[in-house]
């Protein structure tokens, strides 16, 4: 008798890559504090022949107007032909939650929420490592780079390092509130990257490598003014700042404020602050509400790092 599948839906939240401190190594992943939804969800159910696919969500008419076009059709092509499945009929719903180019990691998220989905729709055939690996290669056909500093942490939690082949946890500070504002336009990855230099001054390489490997170090042991001290990037923040609305002196103001860090999410437009206290992160968020928006599209939540990346249910969207 043929296996019975039975319908699956996986949330993958929001994340930050870069985190200032490791461009393109090192991302976390992003659960606001008042428990609302900030990351895509992915239903995977038995359908009628071949792959259908349905968007719905908030931010539904931002995604491409060919569904052949949306990542989430991709990611199904790509995992069934690679695992050689026979499907008859497969039904995939996307609940699109993120702005797209937004630097909340929003391709990342529907990439993740998708083969996540699938993989736990068809019993778990590819193993943890071997799907973050291929979760990093979609995102990077429609992202123009192949980065995991998205991916990693939306698929496993909290703050992850990518080293060659695997991602790494890195311990984070339990009192830090990452206080996040998205101004509600879009700036592609792909244009963002652009704006650097192909090379880096040996000085700068320097800086990099000793700024991340501090950071490393003080998390490990919980040296909050030691990872705080270099908390700053020097490698793509330069180049990109000038060109988001507004960014330089909101960072300038929630410094003022008391954010112990101000930084850009990913590759913009969205900034993230650093705050120690719930007073502090609720300071910075009310001034990023009424000065960093530009439209109704933008929004501001205080988060913590979401510690366990995609949640897995049964049933559809
Ligand atoms: N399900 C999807 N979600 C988001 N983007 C999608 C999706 N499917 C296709 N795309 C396309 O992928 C591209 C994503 O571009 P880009 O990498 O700049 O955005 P992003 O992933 O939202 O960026 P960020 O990481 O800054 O949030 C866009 O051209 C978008 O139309
Ligand atoms: N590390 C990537 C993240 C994009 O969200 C970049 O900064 O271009």
């Amino acid at each position: 008798m043929a296996k019975q599948y039975e319908a699956v839906t996986v949330y993958a939240p929001a994340s930050m890559g870069n985190v200032s401190v490791g461009f393109d190594l090192l991302g976390a992943a992003l659960a606001p504090v008042d428990g609302s939804l900030l990351g895509d969800r992915v239903s995977v159910a038995p359908g009628e022949q071949g792959l259908s696919l349905h968007c719905c969500g908030p931010y539904v008419d931002v995604l491409p107007a060919k569904l052949e076009d949306n990542i989430v059709l991709r990611c199904a092509e790509v995992f069934i032909e690679k695992l050689g499945l026979e499907v008859p009929g497969l039904k995939l719903v996307l609940e699109k939650n993120l702005p797209i180019g937004s630097g909340l990691g929003s391709s990342a998220s529907s990439v993740v929420a998708a083969l996540g989905a699938l993989n736990a729709y068809f019993g778990e055939p590819m193993s943890q490592d071997d799907l973050l690996l291929l979760m990093g290669e979609l995102e990077g056909m429609i992202s123009g780079s192949v980065h995991y500093d998205n991916v990693a942490p939306s698929y496993l939690g909290g703050m992850q390092l990518m080293l060659a082949q695997r991602a790494q946890p890195l311990p984070s500070f339990d009192n830090w509130y990452w206080v996040v504002a998205y101004p509600g336009i879009t700036l592609s990855t792909a244009k963002m990257r652009a704006l650097m230099p192909q090379q880096v001054d040996l000085s700068i390489a320097l800086t990099f490598g000793q700024q991340l490997a501090t950071f490393i170090d003080a998390s490990h042991r919980q040296d909050e003014a030691g990872a705080l001290a270099v908390l700053k990037d020097v490698v793509a923040e330069p180049y990109r700042a000038p060109h988001i609305p507004g960014y330089l002196a909101a960072r300038q103001h929630l410094q003022a404020l008391g954010c112990a860090a101000v930084g850009i999410s990913g590759s913009g437009p969205t900034l993230f602050a650093v705050a120690r206290t719930r007073d502090e992160a609720d300071a910075a968020a009310a001034y990023l509400q009424d000065h960093y928006l530009l439209n109704e599209r933008g929004l501001v939540r205080v988060c913590r790092l979401a510690q366990n990346g995609i949640e897995v249910s049964k049933g559809e969207v």
